[in-house]
């Protein structure tokens, strides 16, 4: 990148591409028809209180530099897509629940500590494959997530309309407000492990296989208290860090959170404690790459089959010139056969050129399917094949597997098929109430969380010969 970053930088790259003849949308953005609401929208939210701290920005990238030293786990889920119409108390706390259960759960597996972060709090703008999309035979905007448009099917709900930024602002506050009362209000305080489990997934053979690791732990705790060790002295026993993070898709959203931080004078993105680069939006010479590599947050990048070690190493320069550990995580979704064929080169290169990065592997955004009776899906089996490779990889390599990404929902949602509970296509429609990609319910993640769990377990043990 040449020259002096600034935080709108990013708009001399947009601007070049409509003076050839493009248009935002090339970038995955919406072209706003009214651009004077869109500039009094900017406004405004520039001036409204950032949603998160550059201070925590920086403990979780401290928490993702063990993750890259092999020393901790990545644990990286939430919705698809949140939404408006379901900013609730209950859809919160069940998403935050599963994310703590699995997190007991893996943090067995691996015996390394766990870090959490949402996809939650900020989730609201999606990549799409096509600007249009035709609904019943009628072509319409595609519908790009709740902060841009509607996702009604009618021409009017789907026009960008800027106000929404706004309302994605407040929802955010608000989750974030809940997410922290629950992290360090009692809620996650361990002793309640047992009452993590959801009403609906009791009986089920992940929940009873919870109950057991649950009783373990609260024999632990009860130890770890005889021998004076209770949660005054650990403070770890009683609240959990936990961060949140959405795609950095609509930069004039995330331009106008961007703020410079008066204890060290970097300046942070304060929508979010981590963003990411989308798979379609990580062109290093793109608006995306160019905003993100001012800012001080952890910052992921989706890496899809078609990335090259030469993008691969652009990338680490642009996003982490200073090699920071913790600075960079590459959150690989290729597929099953892809990580096998195409994961190894990138290691190898990014491991032989010294670059400090964490990986993550993302199984679901390159396992869906579409079936017979239209619904977008993906199998249980695929997203654990692809979990399996990305290990496998790893192993061999001699590199640290070092996390995982999940689009997942504590509800008792029908959207994925498979798993213990064997859902089926015809059984997709029971509960299938996604905004956008098909996400694993609270049982199908509590079970993949115990099948990684052994995985790392047998990693561990390997490793200790
Ligand atoms: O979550 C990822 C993308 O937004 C999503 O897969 C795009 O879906 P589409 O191919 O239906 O546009
Ligand atoms: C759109 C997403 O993923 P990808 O960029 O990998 O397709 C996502 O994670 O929501």
């Amino acid at each position: 990148m040449s020259g002096q970053w600034t935080k709108d930088g990013w708009r001399r790259i947009v601007e070049e591409r409509r003076g050839q003849g493009g248009t935002w949308e090339d970038f995955q953005m919406p072209t706003y028809p009214d651009a004077d609401a869109l500039g009094r929208v900017e406004t405004s939210l520039a001036t409204m209180p950032p949603l998160v701290f550059a201070g925590e920005a920086r403990t979780l990238k401290a928490q993702l530099a063990k993750v890259c030293a092999g020393e901790a786990f990545l644990l990286q889920g939430g919705d698809c897509a949140e939404s408006f119409s379901e900013l609730r108390a209950d859809t919160i706390r069940d998403t935050f629940r599963v994310l703590l259960q699995m997190a007991v759960v893996l943090t067995f597996g691996a015996a390394l500590p766990i870090v959490k972060v949402g996809r939650m709090a900020g989730q609201f703008a999606k990549p799409r494959s096509a600007p249009t999309e035709k609904i019943n035979g009628v072509e319409l905007i595609s519908y790009r997530g709740d902060m841009i448009n509607g996702p009604e099917n009618t021409p009017d709900a789907r026009i960008p309309d800027p106000d929404r930024m706004m309302r994605a602002y407040n929802q955010s506050a608000a989750t974030l407000n809940l997410l922290r009362a629950f992290a360090a209000g009692g809620y996650a305080d361990l002793h309640k492990v047992h009452k993590w489990t959801l009403e609906f997934a009791s009986g089920s053979p992940q929940a009873e296989q919870y109950q057991g690791l649950a009783d373990r732990i609260q024999e632990t705790l009860a130890f770890m208290e005889a021998c004076g060790l209770t949660g005054d002295r650990v403070p770890q026993i009683r609240k959990t860090d936990f961060f949140t993070s959405h795609e950095a898709l609509l930069l004039p959203y995330e331009e106008a959170l961007t703020r410079t931080d008066s204890t060290t004078g970097e300046v942070y993105c304060c929508s979010a404690h981590m963003l990411w680069i989308g798979e379609r939006t990580r062109d290093p010479k793109g608006p995306h790459v160019q905003f993100m590599s001012g800012i001080g947050n952890p910052i992921g990048c989706k890496v899809g089959p078609s990335m090259t070690t030469d993008d691969l190493l652009t990338l680490c320069d642009a996003i982490n010139p200073r090699n920071e550990p913790g600075k960079l995580t590459f959150i690989v979704r290729m597929g099953a056969e892809k990580v096998l064929e195409k994961l190894p080169a990138l290691v190898r290169a990014a491991k032989a050129e010294g670059r400090n990065v964490v990986w993550a592997c993302d199984p679901m955004h390159a396992n869906t399917i579409k079936t017979e009776n239209g619904y977008k899906t993906r199998s249980f089996d695929r997203i654990l094949d692809e979990v399996k490779a990305f290990f496998a990889v790893h192993k061999a390599e001699g590199t640290h597997a070092g996390g995982v990404h999940f689009e997942m929902t504590g509800r008792n949602v029908t959207e994925c098929i498979g798993g213990s509970q064997a859902i089926t296509e015809s059984g997709l429609s029971e509960a299938y109430d996604t905004y956008c990609d098909p996400r694993l319910n609270a049982n199908q993640s509590l079970e993949l969380a115990f099948l990684i769990s052994e995985a790392l377990k047998a990693e561990r043990q390997a490793l200790a010969g």
